[in-house]
């Protein structure tokens, strides 16, 4: 297969590619369909039909053998089984011994023709009009809610972890409403033009994608920030080449046959699992990279803003690429004396430890007040002794509250932390701390208790259901929230819980910089698009707001263009009378 196309040939399609739009008529501006957030399915025991559709997915993904995951370049696959491809498996990180899928890694010169394809077909998505772009968005989330709602439920349980409430909201409501509020917002973005104009003069913007292509790199933990990070910029008229996450190839691959089955035209989003740092190099070095869409770790994201930094400096790119990044947290809850002690310690629970606490928004530090902490801590004891151990019977964690750890690092990160707390005289373990790898990356939610304010636990991203404590006096309520604004690198979610209004306020005051989403008597977790619009600044990220309309300004570069109605018969002005 050979995609690569001479200057002339590009020229040619280009001329062919406007002699045809220039043959569409657009008679109207419509509207959209009315956008709302996609109901949440709740998978209770009395929605049996509910759970037999999902079992049946389920059972398709795991009863046919491990699926084979090809490359997806100009819309062709190429299976690496019978070439020199390095293949990848993804395994079900609750039953190791499942083997889900294969997936063919990409080659550099592999790399090189998915960006070719982007290029090739940006000349033709940069002008395919707003209601066919859109329409395309709208009937895959129209799938993903309907005819494929289980397929992608199962395809994230299975792959990445999660129970099915958690992908109910990740793979199907979340993802769904990123495509739909998108729709909504690029309207309105769209629609959004000069409001000043003089007489004779008619001023108006337009929204052109960037110059050339978008890099996304997509984490593993939600299948819905994966749709978002190659959705956004190809809306707005972008064309993408996508790195998926190993540890979610299987969902990310069938997100991309949805699309395709939508509409979506060969080569507008090119599909590229692979070693990371070979594809970023590859892709990092070409002219026309225009903009970075990433979602991972702090660490990593730095790694990348460096690189194109260097590369910027050394006159590699034709334009300043736009660099959009949501990574790390360590999200904090702090309760007031005031608090509901239930519904603080109870959304404490949920916030820490549902999806095994491996959100960016989970929350990994408490700040409890003296007056209530004996109490506070029986309820978060008493509820977690409810939460099955280790949930090994379930593995797919079909209806259990967890599941386990994406992979072994993570499972080894967060493991030689609980070992490391038995040891620290500063940490106490209130609950769990118990692990076990035979048949999953089992953790179970654990509780740390210290006594060092400044403890590095406080500071850490771990990223597992690890849950660190601090009991304040109650008199230090304001200190503390000092302590917790100065404390964290990172900005990204946290809550107060109170009734008192002024502690409230002062929170409020305190945390400003502390993050980029702050709940108030809420868990730190839950962001639902369009409603929190979501993302945090520091080490957090480059707070864009997945599910406003801010992130998709990201994408797109604005000509203004004034035209003009009137003639001038002299070069002079009134000024220049003599
Ligand atoms: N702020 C947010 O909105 C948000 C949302 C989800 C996850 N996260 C963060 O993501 C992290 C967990 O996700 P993860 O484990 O997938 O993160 P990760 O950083 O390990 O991986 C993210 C992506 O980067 C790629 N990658 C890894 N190393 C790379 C390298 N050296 N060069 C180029 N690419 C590389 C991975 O293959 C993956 O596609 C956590 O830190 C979490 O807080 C943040
Ligand atoms: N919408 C989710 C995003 C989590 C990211 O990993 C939340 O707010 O919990």
């Amino acid at each position: 297969m050979s995609i690569r196309i001479s200057t002339r040939a590009l020229w040619q399609f280009q001329t062919r590619g406007y002699s045809q739009i220039r043959s569409f008529a657009q008679l109207s501006t419509p509207a959209i369909p009315t956008i709302k957030n996609e109901p949440v399915k709740p998978f209770s025991h009395t929605e049996p039909v509910d759970w037999d559709l999902l079992r049946a997915s389920l059972l398709r993904y795991t009863d046919n053998g491990s699926l084979d995951i090809p490359l997806v370049i100009n819309g062709e696959r190429i299976y690496g089984k019978d070439t020199s491809r390095t293949i990848e498996t993804q395994i079900n990180p609750g039953k190791l011994s499942q083997e889900l899928a294969t997936v063919t890694q990409a080659s550099e010169e592999d790399i090189k023709l998915a960006i070719d394809a982007a290029k090739q077909a940006k000349l033709k998505w940069l002008n395919t009009p707003f209601v066919d772009r859109a329409a395309i968005f709208l009937k895959a989330a129209d799938l993903i809610s309907t005819k494929y709602r289980y397929d992608v439920l199962a395809t994230t349980m299975l792959g990445q972890g999660k129970n099915v409430y958690q992908a109910e909201i990740d793979s199907v409501t979340e993802l769904s409403d990123f495509f739909r509020f998108n729709v909504k917002y690029a309207q309105e973005l769209y629609s959004t033009q000069p409001s000043e104009t003089s007489a004779g003069v008619w001023n108006r913007v337009e929204y052109r994608p960037l110059e050339g292509f978008v890099y996304a790199v997509t984490p593993f933990n939600f299948t819905a920030i994966a749709a978002n990070l190659i959705g956004a910029p190809a809306l707005m008229g972008n064309t993408v080449v996508w790195k998926p996450s190993k540890y979610a190839a299987l969902s990310n691959y069938l997100l991309y046959t949805i699309l395709e089955e939508a509409g979506l035209p060969k080569g507008v989003i090119n599909f590229v699992p692979g070693e990371p740092v070979l594809v970023t190099d590859t892709v990092l070095k070409d002219p026309e990279f225009s903009a970075l869409h990433f979602t991972g770790s702090t660490k990593v994201f730095k790694n990348l803003y460096k690189k194109i930094s260097d590369n910027v400096a050394n006159d590699i790119y034709k334009d300043f690429p736009r660099i959009v990044g949501e990574t790390g947290g360590k999200n904090f809850h702090v309760i007031h004396p005031s608090a509901s002690l239930l519904h603080s310690a109870l959304s404490t629970i949920r916030g820490a430890f549902e999806y095994q606490g491996q959100k960016c928004s989970a929350t990994s530090i408490l700040f409890a007040p003296k007056s209530i902490w004996e109490d506070f801590k029986t309820v978060l004891i008493e509820s977690l002794n409810t939460i099955k151990p280790l949930n090994t019977s379930q593995p797919e964690g079909l209806n259990g509250f967890m599941g386990p750890v994406i992979h072994e690092a993570s499972f080894n990160k967060i493991t030689e932390a609980i070992e490391q707390a038995k040891n620290d005289p500063e940490l106490t373990i209130i609950s769990g701390g118990e692990y076990d790898k035979t048949k999953g990356y089992f953790i179970e939610p654990t509780i740390l208790q210290t006594t060092n304010p400044n403890h590095p636990f406080l500071k850490t991203e771990f990223f597992g259901p690890l849950l660190t404590t601090y009991v304040y006096e109650d008199v230090n309520f304001e200190q503390i929230l000092t302590q917790v604004n100065n404390n964290s690198q990172y900005g990204l979610t946290g809550s107060i819980f109170a009734k008192d209004r002024d502690a409230i306020r002062l929170a409020e005051e305190k945390l400003r910089y502390s993050a980029g989403n702050f709940y108030i008597n809420d868990k730190s977790t839950g962001a639902v698009v369009g409603q929190q619009w979501f993302g945090g600044a520091r080490a957090s990220g480059t707070n864009d707001k997945a599910g406003s309309g801010n992130i998709l300004s990201r994408f797109v570069s604005i000509r203004a263009i004034k035209e003009n109605f009137y003639e001038i018969t002299d070069f002079k002005y009134p000024s220049n009378y003599k």
